[in-house]
């Protein structure tokens, strides 16, 4: 029971550091809690505030806080609920109450919302008529336009009279004068989805489906509030399941959220929803300005919209009877956060929707080792749909091993196998899909007498190559640091120094040298920098304006191309090769995904997946499409290494442009950490400090220590000790100090 309570009086004025310390009173310390609105004496004057954090160390001078008059009684505000919740976020995740509370809460912008007018009759139709042929007689044909025009819409905007039809501002300010019409001004909230309209048939669910949505709605209807996790094969037709949960919870009053990973929220999937649910939906991404996303929120807050899709941040959107929160793709990296505070959008929708009464549901063809671990120990509810919509196969996967093909002499980017299956596409007019797994790989340039590596002067990482022939250029993608290819070795000065031949652009000559006919589309991090080149380069293969499609992992989140029967993995186990504990975990979701992507119309797919390890279990699982087999021999190597999702793991960074004060600071935290150790009586284990698995960006040396527990409360109350510890050392004044719990992305 706390001493003190810290508190906001405004929270939408962007000064949420700006709080007031007041002394709990005796009688309200059982009731208290983060987000409450209570009044306080603020001056002379009472004022109404939220507790944004408990605690006993006082931070005035004793004898003048003055004490918290009451709770504020009423309903739970919407804001109560959203800043308990970031509360929760910063016990779970670090970081500062601020942090967390701009993570949730929309904070208003000096721009307002674009005022809008709007000119309506203050008259009755008849006295109208009267007036216009006054009007007629008089020859004022301005008014008389404005008239015949308000007679027959009854509201005109302020735009159309002045601009469209030429009525003047000082005319119509005249007619407002004389009682004839009125000026509205209503606050025009912007909307990112105008201009599309609603319409397009309904799909009737089948049976499958349908038994997924029957038991989640009888559930939901009786009262009972779990997290699902819909583990559905590519193709079986989630995204028709979520719409009907979604009009479910809708036709009782209630609002839905629906989280997709931003590289998959493209006008495809936004206007499925759209058509099924109008102008209630809105979407959130991160091109929206802060005024238009404080807008979709205020739209969200007074009932405008009731389906909002976005990403993670769409997650605190202020719905005031949130019915269900939707996170499709549960298994993407993209839903932890790498800023702070680092939560994870899954962890907190679950803690959201206790709050405010709300199911969760979760769906993946490749749910996370996370989800599944959890629906293994019934924490959350499995459910399947294990085939495709509309008796569609699952396509035929055949694997290529690249060795293989060297002995034979065909040293090609394109196996024999896909050449021929790719020749037999373009005769019959389909479409074929060739990915690329380069994650951390891109064109890096080493020696080949050598070996050695171009890295980069400020970051601990290997340089990519950009353009070719005299255009080439070596950048750092960390830092921005560019500088040219060098001709000879720095090393050894052979001249054999030379870019990793498996970018997209190599792909395409290579493709375009061979199938010279085809027409070849290429998506990747320089064709997609314009603002719409996404979303053009999807369209145009959607509209089959492309026969073939070559790309990184962006083209195998989600999409729906009908027309495509072929995909090639050129190198499936490229991905194996990075320093992360969930190589396997990404290879194996990276190579489900690309594979669904073929045969998804009328006509059976081919995947061919090409790779230098056929025997990776991560890449034989992948071919026979088998979760579970993946699953079970994933899961007893994190039992083995004691990795999430079995174990807990904390990751505590320090980062200084020193080296020898991060290093000193990350011993220290390591002697407190060994303290809390031997104080502990459950095992914890933490290993280093080492150098992050990349030791430098921008000049910033990079310390880090791990550590792992059974229990993530443990980890929870090491960070609260290591955060009082480091408040109080002075060593820290340079040095920052991060924290990741269960890390997704590395450090
Ligand atoms: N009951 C149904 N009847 C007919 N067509 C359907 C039905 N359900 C879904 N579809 C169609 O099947 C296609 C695949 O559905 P959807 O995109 O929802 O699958 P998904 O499970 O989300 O796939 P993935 O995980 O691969 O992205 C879509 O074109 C969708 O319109
Ligand atoms: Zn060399
Ligand atoms: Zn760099």
């Amino acid at each position: 029971m706390a001493e003190y309570a810290n508190i906001i009086v405004d929270i939408y004025q962007g000064k949420l550091d700006k709080t007031f310390q007041y002394r709990v009173p005796e009688r309200l310390k059982s009731t208290i809690a983060v987000g409450m609105l209570v009044a306080v004496p603020f001056g002379s004057r009472k004022m109404q505030g939220y507790v944004i954090e408990l605690t006993d160390v006082c931070e005035y001078e004793e004898d003048k806080i003055k004490e918290i008059l009451s709770i504020v009684k009423g309903g739970v505000l919407i804001e109560s609920q959203m800043i308990a919740l970031a509360g929760w976020m910063r016990e779970n995740y670090g970081g500062t109450m601020n942090h967390a509370l701009k993570t949730v809460l929309p904070v208003k912008e000096k721009k307002k919302a674009k005022e809008q007018k709007t000119i309506r009759l203050a008259l009755h139709p008849v006295e109208a008529k009267n007036e216009l042929a006054e009007c007629e007689r008089k020859h004022k044909t301005a008014r008389a336009k404005l008239l015949v025009a308000l007679l027959e819409q009854r509201e005109l905007e302020w735009e159309t009279a002045t601009q469209q039809m030429s009525v003047s501002a000082s005319v119509i300010r005249a007619m407002e004068e004389a009682g004839i019409v009125k000026v509205v001004s209503k606050t025009a909230y912007r909307n990112p989805v105008g201009g599309l309209d609603p319409g397009g048939e309904q799909k009737k669910l089948n049976e499958e489906q349908q038994n997924v949505v029957s038991k989640i709605t009888m559930e939901y209807d009786a009262g009972e509030r779990k997290t699902y996790l819909i583990k559905g094969v590519t193709g079986s037709g989630k995204t028709e399941v979520y719409m009907e949960l979604i009009a479910h919870v809708l036709a009782q009053g209630k609002q839905a959220i629906v989280l997709i990973p931003e590289i998959a929220l493209t006008y495809q999937t936004v206007r499925r929803f759209y058509n099924r649910f109008g102008a209630q939906v809105s979407i959130i991404n991160s091109k929206l300005s802060a005024g238009e996303r404080y807008d979709q929120f205020e739209r969200a807050k007074n009932g405008e919209i009731s389906v909002m899709i976005g990403p993670r941040s769409a997650l605190f959107t202020p719905f005031p009877a949130l019915g269900i929160i939707i996170i499709d793709e549960e298994h993407e990296a993209s839903y932890k956060s790498e800023t702070v505070p680092r939560y994870h959008a899954r962890e907190t929708a679950i803690q959201r929707a206790k709050m405010t009464d709300a199911v969760v549901v979760l769906g993946s063809a490749t749910p996370s080792l996370e989800s599944y671990y959890k629906a293994e120990n019934d924490e959350y509810c499995l459910l399947e749909l294990k085939h495709r919509v509309q008796k569609r196969p699952m396509p035929l996967c055949e694997i290529i091993d690249l060795r293989e093909e060297l002995r034979r002499g065909n040293r090609s980017i394109l196996s024999d196998r896909l050449s021929e299956l790719m020749e037999d596409r373009l005769k019959k007019g389909e479409q074929t899909m060739l990915f690329i797994n380069r994650r951390g790989m891109a064109g890096f340039v080493s020696c080949r007498a050598c070996g050695h590596v171009i890295k980069c002067p400020h970051c601990d990482v290997s340089l990519s190559q950009h353009g070719s022939g005299a255009a080439t250029r070596l950048v750092c993608h960390y830092c921005g640091y560019t500088t040219i290819q060098p001709g000879l070795c720095p090393v050894c000065g052979s001249k054999y120094i030379s870019g990793f031949k498996a970018g997209t652009q190599k792909i395409e000559q290579v493709v375009k040298a061979r199938f010279p006919q085809a027409r070849v589309l290429r998506m990747d991090m320089d064709t997609t920098r314009t603002k719409d080149g996404y979303e053009q380069i999807l369209s145009a293969f959607s509209n089959h304006e492309a026969d073939i499609l070559i790309g990184t992992q962006m083209i195998v989140k989600g999409h729906d191309f009908p027309g495509v029967t072929l995909v090639g993995v050129l190198a499936a186990d490229l991905s194996l090769y990075i320093s992360d504990y969930r190589a396997s975990e990404r290879t194996f979701q990276l190579l489900t995904q690309a594979a669904g992507r073929a045969g998804r119309g009328d006509i059976p797919g081919n995947v061919i997946i090409q790779t230098y390890d056929p025997d990776h279990y991560s890449i034989t699982t992948a071919k026979e499409q088998n979760y579970e087999a993946f699953y079970g021999q994933e899961i007893e190597y994190r039992k083995m290494m004691r990795y999430p999702p079995v174990w807990n793991m904390l990751y505590i960074l320090c980062a200084s442009k020193n080296e020898a004060e991060a290093s000193e600071a990350a011993v220290a935290l390591m002697g407190k950490i060994d303290q809390i150790v031997r104080e502990n009586s459950e095992k914890i284990f933490p290993i280093g400090p080492s150098d992050a698995p990349v030791a430098k960006i921008s000049d910033v040396y990079r310390k880090v220590i791990y550590v792992k527990t059974r229990e993530y409360q443990t980890l929870v109350i090491l960070k609260d000790g290591l955060e009082a510890f480091i408040k109080d050392n002075r060593l820290y004044q340079n040095v920052a100090v991060g924290f990741d719990f269960n890390p997704v992305n590395g450090f």
